[in-house]
């Protein structure tokens, strides 16, 4: 019994305590597969990753390498042997799931690889353009050997005394002269032309337009001509009266600055035989005005158009105003594929029968060439004239940037802020620059400028405000007095830095710096015009000399040099300045004192009204 107690006591022991290491050893066993496991999936994920971004490797890991003569395999070296390994156990389990992730790339994985340089391929007309030279003064194109322009207008040039055409005149007018004399199914390669400021842009199309419009007879308008703003319009407007006068030409401006009503008599009549016709050939207006005149004037047609010009075309593209090339669109009454310049339907019989879309001509100094922002125009089989130097020579394909005139001086100069008055009061009283444009970022600023430097200056200079906040005849009437040297100092904002020709201007100072590369070129394009000399200085706290720095390198310009002005120069200039402050303020109270009297009084009146007509009711 003893035996069998002892007996079952062992074996119940012995076999209990078998049962356990047996147990603990199976289960370690299980816990080492799941270890074995979950490292070889993550590692085999890892592979695959490198496999899916480096398809080429993927061969060399997987394949053994061979050597090139016998084809045999190569020694490894003990690198290779231990990713080899790695890749047996990793890669042999994971072989079918790593031919998905060749499909799709999981993301948030190797994600800082470099990538591979996507270079620009750019339509064809865009990357080689019709070079246009920068230098006006050696231009050697004499308005008297020109057989292709018409006598009349050749005595018109000179009498405005033109006697050579500038460059962009000397390639796109006989450009545009020889696609009017293409005949029916070929249509006019539309153009853009994209050349500097004060480069003669204006009579780059304004002669063309007069010259194939003046042998022609019809009371339609022909010519269409858009532009930003009101004195844009009329300033393109004066040119084309001018080279009109000798021929039967009528010109109209809608630029919004007389009534609709007004400008819809000069422009349309009614008569009994041909019903309504065109008092005018050639129309310049603003788009805004543009899209006004279609919807409410009667009779005004646009159908029989030839030329559709777009001046400062970027400025007009950047705020496409009330959809005005759609409206046109509509009123010509084309297929809208023509306008846009595509044709859905390319027979020769329809060819024949259609008649062309007007031949846009699109210009500006700061003309993007970018041919997204090209597109919205709907050019047929476009031709660029440009002037812009490609960013790099090597590749042709960049997008070509903005030029300055060769005759501009361009500088930048640092001060503190306090000091910016100083250094501005120094160039104009010290260094005495005349016929001086200064810009302002505000209209505001503008005007306490124009108030400090007339107190300051004490009848040494005239300086007058230039604001678009003053109406058009006081700034007229401005500009006249600038050009007469009335006035010395012109101060504005860039309301009024694009395309305004002022004449003799020598100097731009941008008290404010630019905010971009577009209105850089467009301010310090007031001076250095026509193939005169001009100089444009910024001026630029420390803080602001990077970004300005950026923006001239952005538009791929030159770096600009600095100018260095001594610190005892404008300490000499402090308490005159003080004394010129202090009485500037007090000036501006006043102003404002006066404006908030006016406008209490206009409320007092407005709420008095209507008690009045209340008393009458009751
Ligand atoms: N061939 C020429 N010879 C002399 N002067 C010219 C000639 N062509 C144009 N001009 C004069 O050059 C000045 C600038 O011309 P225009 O206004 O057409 O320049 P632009 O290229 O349109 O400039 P922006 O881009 O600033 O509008 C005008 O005063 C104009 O009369």
């Amino acid at each position: 019994m003893d035996l069998f107690v002892i007996n079952r006591y062992r074996d119940v022991e012995e076999d209990a305590s078998v049962d356990i290491a047996e147990q603990e050893a199976k289960h370690l066993e299980k816990l080492k597969k799941k270890i074995a496991e979950r490292k070889s999936a993550y590692a085999s994920k890892r592979t695959s990753d490198v496999i899916t971004l480096k398809p080429q490797k993927q061969k060399e890991l997987v394949e053994p390498k061979k050597d090139a003569k016998d084809n045999k395999e190569a020694p490894k070296t003990d690198e290779e042997t231990k990713t080899d390994s790695n890749i047996d156990v990793i890669q042999k389990p994971d072989k079918k799931r790593a031919k998905p992730s060749q499909e799709f790339k999981v993301l948030g994985v190797n994600d800082f690889e470099k990538k591979a340089k996507v270079s620009r391929v750019l339509p064809f007309w865009l990357s080689h353009p019709f070079n246009i030279s920068t230098s006006l003064k050696s231009s050697s194109c004499t308005v008297k050997d020109q057989d292709w322009l018409h006598s009349t207008l050749k005595s018109t040039l000179q009498s405005e005394g033109v006697t050579t055409l500038f460059p962009v005149q000397e390639k796109v007018i006989p450009f545009i002269l020889d696609q009017h004399k293409l005949t029916y199914p070929f249509w006019p390669h539309d153009i853009c032309v994209s050349a500097p400021t004060g480069s003669g842009k204006t009579l780059s199309f304004v002669l063309p337009i007069v010259q194939s419009l003046m042998n022609e007879i019809g009371c339609h308008i022909r010519a269409l001509v858009v532009l930003p703003v009101q004195e844009l319009a009329a300033q393109v407007a004066k040119v084309f009266k001018k080279y009109c006068l000798k021929t039967r030409l009528k010109v109209a401006l809608l630029g919004g600055s007389t009534p609709l009503q007004q400008e819809q008599q000069s422009l349309v009549r009614y008569t009994e035989s041909s019903g309504w016709v065109s008092e005018a050939d050639i129309v310049v207006c603003t788009a805004g005005r543009l899209v006004e005149h279609l919807q409410n004037t009667e009779g005004f047609s646009l159908k029989h158009l030839k030329f559709l010009v777009i001046d400062e075309a970027d400025r007009i593209m950047d705020h496409i105003q009330n959809d005005w090339l759609y409206h046109v669109d509509k009123h010509i009454k084309l297929e809208n594929e023509l306008m846009t310049g595509r044709h859905s339907n390319l027979t020769w019989s329809s060819l024949i029968e259609q008649k062309p879309p007007p031949h846009k001509l699109l210009f500006s100094a700061t003309l993007s060439q970018d041919p997204e922002k090209l597109e919205q125009w709907g050019l047929f089989q476009p031709k660029l004239f440009s002037a812009a130097k490609s960013n790099n020579y090597e590749d042709e394909d960049q997008i070509r940037l903005y030029a300055t005139p060769e005759e501009l001086t361009e500088q930048y100069v640092t001060c503190d802020a306090e000091h910016k008055p100083l250094i501005l009061y120094h160039f104009l009283a010290d260094q005495k620059w005349d016929k001086v444009l200064c810009f302002t970022n505000a209209a505001e600023a503008a005007h306490r400028l124009s108030v400090l430097l007339n107190t300051w200056s004490n009848g040494i200079f005239k300086v007058a405000e230039l604001s678009s906040a003053l109406d058009k005849s006081t700034r007229e009437n401005v500009l006249k007095k600038f050009t007469q040297s009335e006035i010395n100092v012109l101060i504005g904002t860039d309301a009024l830095a694009r395309g305004i020709d002022i004449t003799d201007c020598n100097y731009v100072i941008s008290y404010d710096p630019p905010r971009n590369i577009k209105t850089y070129i467009h301010r310090v394009g007031r001076t250095g015009r026509a193939g005169r000399s001009g100089h444009a200085v910024t001026i630029l706290l420390q803080n602001q000399v990077t970004q300005f720095k950026e923006i001239i390198q952005g538009g791929g310009k030159a770096e600009i040099p600095q100018i260095e002005i001594e610190a005892g120069i404008l300490d000499r200039l402090t308490s005159s300045y003080q004394n010129a402050m202090s009485e500037t303020k007090r000036q501006i109270h006043a102003e404002i004192d006066t404006k908030v009297k006016k406008s209490l009084e206009i409320k007092r009146r407005l709420k008095s009204k209507p008690q009045k007509r209340k008393l009458n009711t009751s």
